[in-house]
């Protein structure tokens, strides 16, 4: 244990010799740390990517953003391909493209405009580019270590709100989906594919939250109609500081899976897009949910399944993340 401390110490000591860090503004926090109390990382591993500030910003808030990290020509290579699936030129197996639940039952609206999320793009390698992005693999390597998976692609379209206010996303912890631990071993990459704002529906985080544990979901109780399997968090604490994540094309979050997150109305009459990846180590190992908060869920997906694979169909909760997962690091050890 001792020893334990004195490498995490010393990781923190040797950012100190670091150049490209301002000692006199920055180093402040994690000199304080590693000197009174050792910092016992809990969420971050030992690379030499994240400077000290940038860790100990992850380990207390749970998120860190990266300015400018996906480059404009990738961005618009996927806002291209993103078009090409929505006029059906592409046909993608295992990808669901999924209408607001406003406009779900209306034959009028067509192509990119009937469109509010792609999710599980695995099988297109345009977009699935995103997913194996030196540049973010190297982040995402502080959290999940060396053999790392992709397990949930999307990309958001969130549609000017009708009115319902059915283009919010409810708070919740992505954790509820995911039927593999530890928590702390998996992290989302998502990347804003143009300004945005609280005017578009930017990411709406409550800091800190991803020390707590993960809560109940239901289908929230709103009048306008809420989108298939947006689960929100009812008990969370309404007086949590609320940060609003403005960004520009190209930034990138990284967040914890239990971290409380949303978005919230797209005032504009732009559609909001921006793409996403949720990674897990490859070490990480199936749960049962059977009888936590996550069964709900887990029967909704294996009902899911059901209808689009058959009534006869077996496939479990985990088996749809089986099938999903893509290596695109190291070994494929469990997952
Ligand atoms: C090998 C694997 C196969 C197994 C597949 C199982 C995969 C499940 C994937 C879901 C996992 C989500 C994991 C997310 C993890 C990260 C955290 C992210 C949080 C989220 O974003 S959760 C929200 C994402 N939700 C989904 O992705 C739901 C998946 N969507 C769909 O399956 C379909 O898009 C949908 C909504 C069922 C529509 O199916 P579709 O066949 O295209 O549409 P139809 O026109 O036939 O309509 C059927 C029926 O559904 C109603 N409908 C349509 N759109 C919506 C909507 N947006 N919300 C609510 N209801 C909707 C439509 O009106 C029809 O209703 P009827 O009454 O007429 O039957
Ligand atoms: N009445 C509500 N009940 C539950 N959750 C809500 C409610 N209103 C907003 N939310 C959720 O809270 C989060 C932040 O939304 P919020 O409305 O604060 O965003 P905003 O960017 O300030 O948008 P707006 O300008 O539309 O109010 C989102 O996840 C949203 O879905
Ligand atoms: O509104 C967004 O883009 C975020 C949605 C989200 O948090 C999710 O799909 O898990
Ligand atoms: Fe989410
Ligand atoms: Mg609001």
């Amino acid at each position: 244990m001792a020893l334990r401390e004195a490498e995490r110490l010393k990781v923190v000591l040797n950012h100190l010799d670091h150049p490209s860090v301002n000692i006199h503004t920055s180093f402040t926090s994690a000199e304080n740390v590693s000197y009174h109390h050792p910092v016992a990382f809990k969420y971050t591993l030992d690379t030499d990517v994240l400077s000290p500030e940038q860790r100990l910003a992850y380990e207390e808030n749970g998120f860190i953003l990266i300015k400018n990290l996906v480059s404009e020509e990738d961005i618009d290579r996927f806002r291209n391909e993103f078009e090409r699936i929505c006029t059906r030129d592409v046909k993608i197996p295992g990808l669901v493209i999924m209408r607001d639940v406003s406009i779900a039952k209306s034959e009028f609206v067509q192509g990119e405009k009937a469109v509010t999320k792609l999710q599980d793009f695995q099988e297109d390698p345009e977009l699935f580019r995103y997913c194996s992005l030196p540049q973010i693999l190297k982040y995402v390597e502080c959290f999940t270590g060396p053999n790392i998976m992709a397990m949930h692609t999307m990309l958001i379209n969130k549609p000017p709100d009708t009115g319902k206010k059915t283009s919010r996303h409810p708070l919740h912890q992505d954790l509820h989906y995911f039927p593999f631990r530890p928590a702390d071993r998996i992290v989302c990459a998502w990347t804003a594919m143009e300004k945005i704002n609280q005017q578009n529906g930017c990411l709406v985080v409550l800091p800190g939250t991803h020390k707590g544990t993960l809560k109940e979901h239901v289908y929230p109780e709103w009048e306008g109609g809420v989108n298939k399997m947006y689960h929100g968090i009812t008990d969370y604490n309404p007086n949590h500081p609320r940060v609003h994540l403005e960004m520009e094309k190209g930034d990138t979050v990284l967040f914890h899976p239990l971290l409380i997150h949303g978005s919230g109305m797209n005032h504009t009459e732009g559609f909001r897009k921006a793409i996403s990846c949720h990674y897990a180590s490859a070490d990480c190992q199936y749960i049962d949910v059977k009888g936590s908060t996550q069964e709900n869920i887990s029967k909704e997906v294996e009902e899911l399944a059901r209808k689009r694979l058959g009534s006869e169909t077996t496939l479990t909760f985990q088996d749809t993340w089986v099938f999903r997962g893509r290596l695109v690091q190291g070994d494929r050890t469990s997952l």
